[in-house]
């Protein structure tokens, strides 16, 4: 019997380059991953080498393949990446300008707060449903333009190229054939108009960026040409491109509108499928691009939480409470209650619905009493507020709340966490059989160009759940515990938050 066709799926992450080889049916076939060297050259900056992302992306592609046993039965790669992160290489070389800037960057915060004291934040919110932050790639393309010795002139006379990270990819795997992004990559970088799908002219001026810079936007499930470096002698067709987050989208199967998924890695990021409304949010949710496909766009409302699984890092690294991640779940069993305690991992300032820029972490609560077992069972309750308080925002956007929460990421293997947020959100939460969804979403978009899949229907139909939790606390219990959490939150907010 001949082997069904597997897909190639690239997941090019913040810290690691991932490759994983799935079968037709879902599964995982083979697995190789390569972290790679962040760099912080000054206060706020984050940097990575584009060189690094794509030889530690070739290096895990060869050796997935190599550790499926055989090639032949690929039949085409999808790519998703982490977003926003911005390029900037030269055409006729092939070679990045500058390092990649990353989007935990904050070099052009003061960009941004100009550009929001000048009104300038409402036209850019309507037209690509993101907020004025260095988050996004404009203002970090403009900065490299404006930094690098005759780049912009460069730019204008149509010398450069940017990307996103897929792009770099794509165009590293093509040789130089194809500089494309898809729809949910170009809704991150706050120059795409996400109501009209192209290009949007009047923000290009706005954050100074030539248009002969940008790629070809594409569907999420489309040709994105063909790969013939970096995976091992072969040529395989690119056929499935999203963001990570969009692409665990697709992973967890939220097709309907109200279906929302949940990532817990370092950060969280829980993203609500709108259908083809793009909503704009009353809670200062982001609106994005979810997938599209067949020309036809399905809109997302995102919330971030900066502060997730970097919270039981902290726990172990510098607190030393824990050796490791796993350990925190024995520890908050083990308490009957949360006994007041909270922390508020606002290390970094606070997210959605916040956005608190200047906001900054505690510990309340504590007590003669309190040991690491409070910290650490305080650590992972944070993780349930903060996506209640998502969820909340997002029932308010859709008008109703939603049935179930799909929940993935590195931190999810915690059966202790997944049933406290089945508590503290007051939902359904249910975890896939396959947790790896980023990567088996890009595969799946893939699968839909190359006729493995028919309809995103057949992809629904192989989704399977492997946990589900129901909320199990007394109202009582748990109406005191989110006023412990409002409260703690109230302490840590600075007088710019703007939430
Ligand atoms: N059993 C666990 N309980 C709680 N947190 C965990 C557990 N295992 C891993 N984590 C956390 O999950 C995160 C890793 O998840 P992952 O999805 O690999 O992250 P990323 O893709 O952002 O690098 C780490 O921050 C780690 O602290
Ligand atoms: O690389 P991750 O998984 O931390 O995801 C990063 C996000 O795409 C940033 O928007």
């Amino acid at each position: 019997m001949t082997e069904k066709p597997r897909i190639l799926a690239i997941d090019q992450g913040t810290t690691s380059s991932r490759a994983i080889v799935f079968n037709a049916d879902g599964h995982i076939v083979a697995t190789a991953q390569q972290e790679f060297r962040q760099s912080f050259p000054a206060d706020g900056w984050v940097e990575h080498d584009p060189e690094e992302i794509w030889q530690s992306t070739s290096e895990v592609c060869r050796e997935a393949i190599h550790a499926a046993g055989d090639t032949f039965a690929l039949a085409g790669i999808g790519i998703t990446n982490q977003r926003e992160t911005t390029v900037i290489w030269d055409r006729a070389s092939g070679e990045p300008i500058y390092p990649a800037i990353v989007w935990q960057d904050r070099r052009t915060s003061a960009v941004c707060r100009r550009l929001r004291d000048q009104g300038q934040e409402e036209m850019v919110s309507e037209r690509t449903g993101l907020l004025l932050d260095p988050y996004f790639s404009a203002t970090k393309v403009a900065w490299i333009l404006d930094h690098v010795e005759d780049a912009r002139e460069r730019a204008e006379r149509g010398e450069l190229a940017f990307g996103t990270i897929d792009s770099w990819l794509i165009w590293k795997l093509t040789d130089g054939a194809v500089h494309a992004t898809d729809a949910t990559n170009a809704s991150r970088t706050m120059l795409f108009n996400i109501h009209e799908q192209r290009w949007d002219s009047d923000l290009l001026q706005l954050f100074g960026v030539p248009e002969a810079l940008l790629p070809e936007v594409k569907d999420s499930a489309a040709d994105f040409g063909t790969a013939v470096r970096g995976i091992g002698g072969r040529e395989l067709p690119i056929a499935g491109v999203a963001g990570d987050q969009q692409a665990a989208l697709v992973g967890q199967a939220c097709f309907t509108p109200g279906m929302v998924k949940s990532t817990y890695g370092t950060g969280c990021f829980a993203l609500m499928n709108t259908g083809e409304q793009a909503v704009r949010s009353r809670n200062r949710l982001l609106t994005t691009v979810g997938y599209r496909i067949n020309g036809r766009t399905t809109y997302a409302v995102e919330g971030s939480i900066f502060v997730a699984g970097a919270a039981v890092q902290w726990l172990r690294d510098k607190l030393g409470i824990v050796r490791s991640a796993a350990e925190t779940e024995g520890l908050a069993a083990g308490l009957e209650s949360n006994r007041g305690v909270y922390l508020v991992p606002a290390f970094t300032g606070l997210g959605a619905p916040y956005w608190d820029p200047d906001a900054r972490g505690a510990l309340i609560g504590l007590t003669r009493d309190t040991g690491r077992a409070e910290i650490a069972r305080a650590a992972l309750e944070a993780v349930c507020y903060q996506t209640r308080d998502l969820f909340e925002a997002m029932a308010d956007d859709a008008g109703e709340r939603p049935a179930a929460l799909r929940v993935d990421g590195g931190m999810v293997v915690n059966g202790w966490l997944v049933q406290a947020l089945a508590d503290i959100v007051d939902v359904s939460v249910e975890r896939p059989a396959v947790v790896e969804t980023t990567a088996l979403g890009a595969a799946r978009l893939a699968g839909l160009q190359l006729g493995l899949f028919s309809r995103l229907d057949d992809v629904a139909d192989a989704w399977r759940r492997d946990v589900a939790c129901e909320p199990a606390m007394d109202p009582r219990d748990r109406e005191r515990a989110l006023r412990g959490w409002r409260a703690a939150v109230e302490r840590v907010r600075s007088e710019r938050g703007n939430g």
